[in-house]
Parts: C-alpha cells; structure tokens; sequence
C-alpha cells in the first residue's frame, strides 16, 4: 500500500521542551522531502506548526483538516496547501482517518490521545485497517504503553495491539514504517 499521505497527531502546546520540536521538524522534513502530504489538525500552534513548516520548507504539502471553531479563532496556519473544514471535533477526526494512509502520533495531550484512540478504536471494530505509530520519543508513550499492555494482559482488547499499534523509538525505525 502506498503511504504518500501521512497524518500527523501531535501537540497543540508551545511550552514544551525543545527536543519534541526537533524531532516534529525532522519528520515534517522527511515527510516533505519524500514529496509527500502531511495531513494534520492545520493549526499555527505548536508540533503542528514546527512540522507543517519543515514539510513546506523540504518540497512537501500540507493538508489542514480544521474545525470551524478554530478557524473562527483565528488559530488556521497560514501554510496550507489544502484546508478542509469540518463541523466539529468528531467528523474531523474521521476525516483526518480517511485522508491519510497512516497515521503518526508525536508527544501530545488530551487532543492527542483522543486522535490516537478514535483510530484505535475504530480499528477495532473494522471499520479500518490503517495503522497508527506511536513515535516514542526519549520514552514520552512509555506510561501508555505500559497501561495498554496491562489491559492486553487482563482480556480487555480484542485484537492483538502489536499488528495496529506500533511503536517506534528512533526515527529509523518511524521511516522504516513508514516505508515498508
Ligand atoms: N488549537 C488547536 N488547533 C488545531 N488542532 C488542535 C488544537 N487543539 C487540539 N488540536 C488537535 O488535537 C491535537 C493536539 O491536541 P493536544 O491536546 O495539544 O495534544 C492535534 O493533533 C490536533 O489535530
């Protein structure tokens, strides 16, 4: 399967330490490198837009998926290449699901997390088969992970997590997914 299009979840904050910036710039670099789209959350606020303008500054696209209540806000980057507009949080996250081929997600909060488990949880049901990578960088998913394994432990997910979650603890490793 193709993976020209690759959906990034990640942080909305900008007090986060420095490192995670780096490594969101890396992967907008790569991503814009290999000619790709990055279809994200579209916002001019932090990873978002460390990655969007890595991506446009190395020959890549970007595709913004925004809820009208931001734009309103006037929180919209101004690097989009492609804005689609959706109603609420809901039907974006299904549209950001159906845009992109894979999905990555980056360190983030509550948005995050809820991006990552409307894709999991979607998954598990069939209404897909995309994969979603959790990039663990300096450990950040390491708590969740945890968590997940213990209710993988204890019967309370139906799919083995390993074939729909993956894991990748190096930047190698994230290309190497997102190649493959
Ligand atoms: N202010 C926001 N603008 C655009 N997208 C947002 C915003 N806040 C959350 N999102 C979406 O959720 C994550 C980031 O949320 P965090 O709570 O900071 O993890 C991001 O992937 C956006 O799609």
């Amino acid at each position: 399967m193709t993976k020209n299009r690759i959906g990034v979840f990640c942080a909305a904050s900008e007090r986060i330490d420095p490192l995670y910036m780096e490594k969101a710039e890396e992967l907008g670099a790569w991503i814009g490198s290999q000619g790709k789209w990055l279809v994200y959350g579209g916002s001019n606020l932090g990873l978002m837009e460390a990655t969007a303008k890595a991506v446009k500054a190395n020959g890549g696209q970007v595709m913004g998926v925004v809820p009208t209540l931001l734009e309103e806000r006037g929180r919209v980057s101004t690097l989009l290449d492609v804005i689609f507009p959706t109603v609420n949080l809901s039907d974006r996250k299904d549209l950001m699901l159906q845009e992109a081929d894979i999905l990555v997600a980056l360190p983030g909060g509550i948005g995050t997390l809820d991006e990552i488990f409307h894709v999991l949880a979607a998954d598990s049901l069939g209404y897909h088969d995309k994969q979603v990578i959790l990039y663990n960088v300096d450990g950040f998913w390491n708590g969740l992970l945890e968590f997940l394994h213990g209710l993988e432990a204890r019967q309370f997910i139906h799919h083995p997590l390993k074939e729909r979650l993956k894991v990748a603890d190096t930047f190698e490793q994230l290309v190497s997914y997102l190649t493959d």
